[in-house]
C-alpha cells in the first residue's frame, strides 16, 4: 500500500523543506490538494506553487482538485507536472471530456466522491479511469475525523475489481482522517493508496509517522 501526505497540514513557509523531508521519509507520492473557495469553502494553491514544488522533488505528483468546473483549469495542471490528476464527480458536467484530455496528455486520470455520492453513480466510468479517490471526510479541511462507513465503498470497488480484471485497473485511494488506530481497518477493506495529512505532518518524525501507516 502506498502512502501519498498531503501538504495542507505542512507548514507553508517551508514547503520544499517539508517536502525533502517526508520524501526522505520514505513517502510514496505527494498528495497536493487544490481548492478553490467555491466547490469547498476554502482556498489553498494553484499551478504556479505546483510549478515551483516540481522541480524540488522526484515524487509523483498526485493532484486533488476540489474545484468547480475542472475542465477550465485542466491544461495548466498538465502543464506544471501533475501525474496524477484526480476530478470530482460533483464538479463538472464533462466527465467524458476531461477523461479523454487526461488520456492524451498521457498522465493520470482519478475520480474523488464525496461521502454522500453512492459509489454506484460513477460505476459506468470506472472502465475508463486509473484511479478511484473515495473521501472519508468532507471535502475543504484536513485534521478531520475518519467516516469508517465509507470502507464499504471500498469493500465494493475491491470486489468489483477482482471479478472484472479485464475492464478494471483502477487503483483505490482512500483520504481523510487516516492515523495508526485505523490504518489497518483501511488496508484489510482493499485501499491501495491512502492519503494522510494532519497524521504525518503533526509528528515531530515523519519518517516513523510514515512507517506505522505502510506496515
Ligand atoms: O482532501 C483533503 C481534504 O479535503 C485531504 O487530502 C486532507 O488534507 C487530508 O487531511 P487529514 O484528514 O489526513 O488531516
Ligand atoms: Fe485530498
Amino acid at each position: 500500500m502506498k502512502v501519498a501526505p498531503s501538504i495542507l497540514s505542512a507548514d507553508f513557509s517551508r514547503l520544499g523543506e517539508e517536502i525533502n523531508a517526508i520524501e526522505n521519509g520514505g513517502a510514496d507520492w505527494l498528495h497536493l490538494d487544490v481548492m478553490d473557495g467555491n466547490f469547498v469553502p476554502n482556498l489553498t494553491f494553484g499551478p504556479p506553487v505546483i510549478k515551483c514544488l516540481r522541480p524540488n522533488t522526484s515524487l509523483f505528483f498526485d493532484v486533488h482538485l476540489m474545484i468547480s468546473t475542472p475542465e477550465t483549469l485542466l491544461q495548466d495542471f498538465l502543464d506544471v507536472g501533475a501525474d496524477l490528476i484526480t476530478i470530482h464527480y460533483e464538479a463538472t458536467q464533462k466527465i467524458d471530456e476531461i477523461i479523454e484530455i487526461i488520456k492524451k496528455s498521457g498522465k493520470k486520470i482519478g475520480i474523488s466522491i464525496k461521502p454522500n455520492t453512492p459509489i454506484g453513480t460513477i460505476k459506468n466510468l470506472l472502465d475508463k479511469i486509473d484511479l478511484i479517490l473515495v473521501m472519508s471526510v468532507e471535502p475543504g479541511w484536513g485534521g478531520q475525523k475518519f467516516m469508517p462507513e465509507m470502507l464499504e465503498k471500498v469493500k465494493k470497488l475491491k470486489a468489483w475489481r477482482d471479478n472484472n480484471p479485464e475492464n478494471y485497473h483502477y487503483l483505490i485511494e482512500i483520504d481523510g482522517g487516516i492515523n495508526n488506530e485505523n490504518i489497518l481497518e483501511v488496508k484489510k477493506a482493499g485501499v491501495d493508496v491512502v492519503v494522510a495529512g494532519s497524521y504525518i505532518f503533526k509528528r515531530s518524525n515523519y519518517k516513523a509517522a510514515i512507517s506505522s501507516l505502510h506496515q
